[in-house]
This record gives structure tokens, C-alpha cells and sequence, in this order.
């Protein structure tokens, strides 16, 4: 199979890098001074066996791409930045394509499906970090990620098998799950916490707004009717597969990157902003994850600091 990467950012540019270095055929898609970077000196790969250089070819469009009939796009731009990137997809990829969702948050894989027949959804557990033009961080070693994929809406073909044993053969754990979308519904909770992580000053009040966030995040896909994998089975699949590099300190997931990169936009209207459209489709209150969508997208729209809120004061106005 070949790769193409659209969007080698922190999650994207981790697994390419690590593709590419398996001997996998890896094109990386990105833009701006990250692509400029790549050009120049080829993607910087910080594992936990050292920086890596890959080079690999980059581009920031599909029609430079040289499609085959075994090309693959794994998508891992983030949620808000998915329409974009399927536009140029649409417009140059073969409508045959496998389409692979590394997003959190579960919408970019029916937008996918819009446009292309094969799509699949992978479970994206790959702590990373892309704070700098060319330069991507994996934050565990030896295994840099837990990457379970399915066919969406459901299911596992030969394409599902093909990918995972890739994954696999580059170091990364990777199964097929014919239920992905309920693994992907467990992350969502968790990723509920990415706004106040990005967003308010840390301490036992933005704890207990997470809490809540994540609480009411529960309820609310539960009463959709949303399949939704248990916490005991994701921490059953997570075991101790993931461990944390002892030389990297400690920084913010992925919302809290896009808000200290400034990049002026964020994620968080698929993260707890799914919540929100949930509770809205079933005309239920989603107070909580109303104030953290609004938070940050407050903070991304005006370049105000990461982690400069007061999760108390929301707390009290709840
Ligand atoms: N970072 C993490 O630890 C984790 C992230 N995830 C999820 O993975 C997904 C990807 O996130 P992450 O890797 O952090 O995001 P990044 O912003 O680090 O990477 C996305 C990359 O795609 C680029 N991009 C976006 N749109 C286009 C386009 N139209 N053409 C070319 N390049 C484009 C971005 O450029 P630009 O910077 O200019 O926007 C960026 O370089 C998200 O859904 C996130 O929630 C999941 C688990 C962990
Ligand atoms: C849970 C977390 C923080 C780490 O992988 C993540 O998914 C993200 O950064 O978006």
C-alpha cells in the first residue's frame, strides 16, 4: 500500500514518519512554513530513539499527488479543517480511494462517506506534538501509538487488514474493530476535556469543569442512543501500551497546540461542540460543554493565552 498523509501535523506527521521509516511509500500533505520546513530539510521525526529525518515527497494539494489503484489517504488534518482538505481530495483523488479518519471526534468520517465509497475510521491514541515548522514529537516509546481501525459505519474488510498489519509491521498496535465508531464515541468523552485543557488556568476547578464537561458528554450520547465503548474496555485495551518518554516534559493536547501555535481556529466545535449538537438534536441543555466551546473559541479567535481562563468563574455562573 502507499500513504498519502493529508495533514502532517503532530498525529498525521508521527504516523507517516513512522510508515516511511518501516518502507512504507509515505507522501506527507501540509502547508505553510510546516511545508516550506519539510521541502527543506524533510520532515524532523522526534522519537524516543532519537530525531529522525524523513524524506518523504510533500505537497500541499492531491493533484500533485501520482494516485495508484493501492494509494490510501489517511486523513489527519483536524475536524474543522476536513472540509478543505476533502475539497481538494474530491477534486483529484480517485473516487475509489480508502479514505482513513484519524480525527477525533466522529464527524469527519461521514463527510468522507459523502465523497468516498471506502471510508474508515481509526481510534486515534498517539499523544504528539507539532509546536514547530518541519518538526513532529511522539510523546511514547517504544510504542509512539494504538491506532484500531474499522470500516465506517461499521465492519472490517480487507482494506481494514491491510492498514492494521501496516501499522503494525512500523511498530504501532493496531486491530481491526468492526464497532470503531463506539471506541471513537469513548475518546470523544475524553477529548472533552481538550478545551479546558486549552483553555483555563489548571487547578481543581478546571478539573471539576472537565469532570462535568465529560459527565454531561456521557448523558447526552447515551441518550441518543449512541454506542458508546465503556471506560473499563478502553482501559483494558490501553494497558500499558503507551508509555510516556521520561525526557519530554509534560505540555497540552491537541486544542491546547492549536492555541498556542495561534493558528486562529480550533477544533472544539467537533470536540465539545458534538456534545452541543447532540443535546440540540434531542432538545437537551448541554450547559457545560457550552461554556468550553465558547471559551476557547473566544481564546483562538482573538490570540488570547492558552490556559488563561478562570474555570471558576464558569463553574460558579453554571
Ligand atoms: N496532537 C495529538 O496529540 C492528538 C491529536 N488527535 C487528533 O488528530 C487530528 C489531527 O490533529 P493534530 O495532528 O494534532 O493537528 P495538527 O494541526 O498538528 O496537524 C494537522 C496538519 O494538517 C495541516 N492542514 C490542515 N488543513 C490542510 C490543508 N487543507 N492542506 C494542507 N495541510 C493542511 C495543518 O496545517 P496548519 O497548521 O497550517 O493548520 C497541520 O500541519 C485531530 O482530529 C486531533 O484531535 C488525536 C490524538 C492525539
Ligand atoms: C487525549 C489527548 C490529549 C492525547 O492523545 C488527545 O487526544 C488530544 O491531544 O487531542
Amino acid at each position: 500500500m502507499r500513504y498519502v498523509v493529508y495533514g502532517a501535523g503532530a498525529v498525521g506527521g508521527v504516523v507517516g514518519g513512522t510508515l516511511a521509516r518501516a518502507g512504507r511509500p509515505v507522501t506527507l500533505v501540509a502547508r505553510g512554513a510546516h511545508l516550506d520546513a519539510i521541502r527543506a530539510a524533510g520532515l524532523v521525526l522526534d522519537a524516543g530513539d532519537g530525531r529522525h529525518r524523513i524524506d518523504a515527497p510533500a505537497t500541499d494539494t492531491a493533484a500533485e499527488v501520482g494516485w495508484t489503484d493501492d494509494t490510501v489517504v489517511l486523513l489527519a488534518v483536524k475536524s474543522h479543517q476536513a472540509a478543505a482538505a476533502l475539497a481538494d481530495l474530491r477534486a483529484h483523488a480517485p473516487t475509489g480511494t480508502p479514505v482513513v479518519c484519524l480525527t477525533n471526534g466522529v464527524a469527519t468520517e461521514a463527510a468522507v462517506l459523502r465523497l468516498f465509497a471506502r471510508t474508515y475510521a481509526v481510534c486515534v491514541m498517539l499523544p504528539a506534538t507539532h509546536l514547530e515548522p518541519g518538526v513532529v514529537v511522539a510523546s511514547c516509546h517504544p510504542t509512539p501509538a494504538i491506532l484500531d481501525v474499522g470500516r465506517f459505519p461499521g465492519g472490517t474488510d480487507a482494506t481494514t487488514a491491510a492498514v492494521a498489519a501496516d501499522l503494525r509491521a512500523a511498530g504501532i498496535a493496531s486491530e481491526e474493530r468492526a464497532d470503531i465508531m463506539a471506541m471513537k464515541r469513548r475518546k470523544l468523552v475524553m477529548n472533552l476535556g481538550n478545551g479546558v485543557d486549552a483553555s483555563f488556568a489548571q487547578g481543581a476547578a478546571a478539573d471539576e469543569l472537565a469532570a462535568l464537561a465529560q459527565a454531561e458528554g456521557e448523558r447526552v450520547l447515551a441518550a441518543a442512543g449512541l454506542t458508546v465503548a465503556t471506560a473499563d474496555e478502553d482501559r483494558e485495551r490501553r494497558g500499558a501500551i503507551l508509555q510516556r518518554r521520561t525526557d519530554l516534559e509534560r505540555r497540552g493536547g491537541s486544542t491546547w497546540q492549536s492555541l498556542t501555535r495561534g493558528t486562529g481556529d480550533s477544533e472544539i466545535d467537533y470536540l465539545a461542540g458534538e456534545v452541543v449538537l447532540q443535546g440540540r438534536l434531542l432538545g437537551l441543555p448541554t450547559p457545560v460543554n457550552e461554556a468550553v466551546v465558547a471559551a476557547t473559541r473566544h481564546l483562538a479567535a482573538t490570540g488570547g493565552a492558552p490556559r488563561s481562563l478562570d474555570a471558576g468563574a464558569v463553574l460558579a455562573s453554571l
